[in-house]
C-alpha cells in the first residue's frame, strides 16, 4: 500500500465511523507519483460513493500531511492492473502469481445450494454493493476482498448471495473446494471434535479448503473457545489467502461478546451492508421468484404484495408460496382479488406492524425527544429533522397520502409532507449518519 495513504487513512481513522472506513476507503488501492495520489475503486458504486461523501476529507488530509494541495485522481481498477497496464510500477500491492488449482480431495463434497446464483439473484439499490463484491470474490478468490462479510437484517438475500459466490467460484473451477455453514453447524463439529479428541482431524477439515463460507457469525457471541478456534483457523486461511466470506445480522463491530482481536480481523477485508430492498425491487424478486417456480404471477398481484409486504424478502417468498398452493388447491388463477383473500390475516399484520401513529413513537424515542413535540408546530432544529424524518418514513411504509400524513403531523399542509420526504432523500444520499438513521429506523420498524 503507498505509504502516503496509508497515513491518510491512519488521520481519517479518527473522524469517520469504522463502518464508513472499512466499506468504503479500506478497499481502495492506491499508488502516489508524482502527478498526485491515484486511488483505485473496485466497482463503480464504490467510486462514486467515495468521490461523492469523502474526496473533500481526503484532499484535507492530504494537504495536511505533504504541506501542500495533492491531486487525486479516482477510477475503477486495481493498481495491479495499471502495471500491467502499463503505468509505472508502484509502491501498491504487486500483481500475485495465480496458482493451478489444486486437485479437490476425493472425500470432499461441497454444500453449496444450487439455486442460489448470481443470476437467481435480483439486484436493486439496497445490495447492489454487496452483489459487486460477491462476484468479485468469487471472480478472484483469496485476493479480492478477504475477508468478505455481508451483513444486514434477516431475509434480505445474504446467505443468498454467500451460495452465489461459492457456486460461480465452482463454475470457474470444478476442483475449487468450497465449504459452507451456518455459525452453529461451526460450533457442532468443534463440541464433536473436543469430545472424540479429534482436533487435529478438524483444524485439517477447515484449513484445506479453498473458502470457507460461514453464515450468521453473530451466533460466536459469548462462545470463547469457538471464537479462539475460529479466530485460528481464520488467520490460517487468511495468510494461505483462500477465500472467507461471512455473514451477520448486523456490523460485527455492533455484536456484543465477539473478541476484540476477531472483530479487528473481520474489519481486514470488506465489509458490506445488505439493506432491505425498495418497493420496485420487492416486486421484481417477486415476480422473478414467480417465475423461477413456474407460478403465473402479475405485475399487479407482485406490487400489491410488494407494497404490503415490506420486512424482507422471506415473508415476500413465503406469501407467494401461500399463494402458489392455494391457488393450485382451488383450481383458481392468482388473481389480485384471490391474493387479497387467500393473504388477509397476514397482509393486515403486516399493516398493523407500522401505522403512522407507532412510527411517529418510535421516532421519537430513536432520537429522545418526547412525543407531543414531535406533533408541535415548534421548528427548532432538533425537533425539525426527527419530524421530517418520521413524516418521509410515514410515506415510505405507510398507504396513507401526503394530505392524510400531514394531517397527522399536527395539521400540517401535504406540501410540508412532500418537503420532508424530499429532504430526508436528499440528505441520505451526502449525510453518512443521516443514512444511518434512516436505514436503522426502517429495520426496527419493519421488524
Ligand atoms: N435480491 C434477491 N433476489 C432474489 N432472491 C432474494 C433476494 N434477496 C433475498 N432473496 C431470497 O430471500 C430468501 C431469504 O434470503 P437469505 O436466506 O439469503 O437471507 P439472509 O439475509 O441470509 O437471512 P438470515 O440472516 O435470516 O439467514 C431466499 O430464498 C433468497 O433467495
Amino acid at each position: 500500500m503507498s505509504d502516503l495513504w496509508r497515513r491518510c487513512l491512519e488521520r481519517l481513522e479518527g473522524e469517520l465511523s469504522a463502518e464508513d472506513l472499512h466499506t468504503w476507503l479500506m478497499p481502495l488501492q492506491a499508488r502516489d507519483d508524482a502527478d498526485g495520489l491515484q486511488l483505485f475503486a473496485p466497482n463503480p458504486y464504490t467510486l462514486e460513493a467515495v468521490r461523492d461523501r469523502y474526496l473533500g476529507k481526503i484532499e484535507t488530509v492530504l494537504a495536511l500531511l505533504t504541506g501542500h494541495a495533492l491531486s487525486v485522481r479516482l477510477e475503477v481498477g486495481s493498481s495491479a492492473a495499471a502495471v500491467t497496464n502499463g503505468h509505472r510500477p508502484t509502491a501498491a500491492a504487486p500483481a500475485r502469481a495465480v496458482t493451478a488449482p489444486e486437485p479437490a480431495a476425493p472425500n470432499f463434497t461441497h454444500n453449496l445450494d444450487p439455486h442460489y446464483t448470481f443470476e437467481t439473484f435480483v439486484e436493486g439499490k439496497s445490495n447492489q454493493l454487496g452483489k459487486a463484491a460477491a462476484m468479485q470474490v468469487a471472480q478472484n478468490p483469496g485476493r479480492a476482498y478477504n475477508p468478505l462479510l455481508l451483513y444486514g437484517g434477516t431475509g434480505l438475500g445474504k446467505t443468498h448471495l454467500m451460495h452465489a459466490a461459492g457456486n460461480l467460484m465452482r463454475e470457474h473451477n470444478p476442483h475449487c473446494k468450497v465449504l459452507y455453514l451456518r455459525s452453529e453447524q461451526f460450533v457442532g463439529s468443534m463440541i464433536e471434535a473436543l469430545r472424540t479428541k479429534s482436533m487435529d482431524e478438524f483444524k485439517r477439515r477447515f484449513r484445506s479448503v479453498d473458502a470457507l463460507l460461514i453464515d450468521d457469525i453473530q451466533f460466536f457471541a459469548g462462545k470463547d473457545t469457538t471464537q479462539e478456534e475460529f479466530f485460528h483457523t481464520f488467520n490460517a486461511l487468511f495468510e494461505s489467502k483462500q477465500q472467507i466470506i461471512l455473514t451477520c445480522d448486523r456490523y460485527p463491530k455492533e455484536v456484543d461478546k465477539l473478541e476484540p482481536r476477531l472483530k479487528s480481523r473481520l474489519g481486514w477485508g470488506l465489509s458490506v451492508a445488505i439493506e432491505p430492498p425498495d418497493f420496485e425491487t420487492r416486486a421484481a424478486i417477486l415476480l422473478a421468484k414467480a417465475h423461477e417456480k413456474g407460478v403465473a404471477v402479475s405485475e399487479n398481484v407482485a406490487m400489491l404484495l410488494a407494497k404490503r409486504i415490506r420486512s424482507n424478502v422471506r415473508d415476500l417468498e413465503g406469501a407467494l408460496n401461500t399463494l402458489a398452493a392455494r391457488a393450485n388447491f382451488y383450481g383458481k388463477p392468482i388473481t389480485t382479488e384471490f391474493a387479497e383473500e387467500t393473504l388477509r390475516d397476514l397482509l393486515a399484520t403486516h399493516a398493523q406492524a407500522v401505522t403512522v401513529p407507532n412510527i411517529q413513537k418510535i421516532v421519537a424515542e430513536y432520537f429522545g425527544v418526547r412525543l407531543q413535540d414531535l406533533l408541535s408546530k415548534r421548528r427548532v432544529r432538533s425537533l425539525a429533522r426527527p419530524r421530517q424524518m418520521a413524516m418521509a418514513l410515514s410515506k415510505e411504509l405507510t398507504e396513507h397520502s401526503l394530505p392524510e400524513i400531514g394531517e397527522a403531523f399536527g395539521g400540517r399542509d401535504h406540501t410540508t409532507v412532500l418537503h420532508a420526504c424530499r429532504t430526508i432523500r436528499k440528505l441520505s444520499e451526502t449525510d453518512t449518519r443521516m443514512r444511518q438513521d434512516w436505514e436503522q429506523l426502517i429495520r426496527t420498524l419493519t421488524g
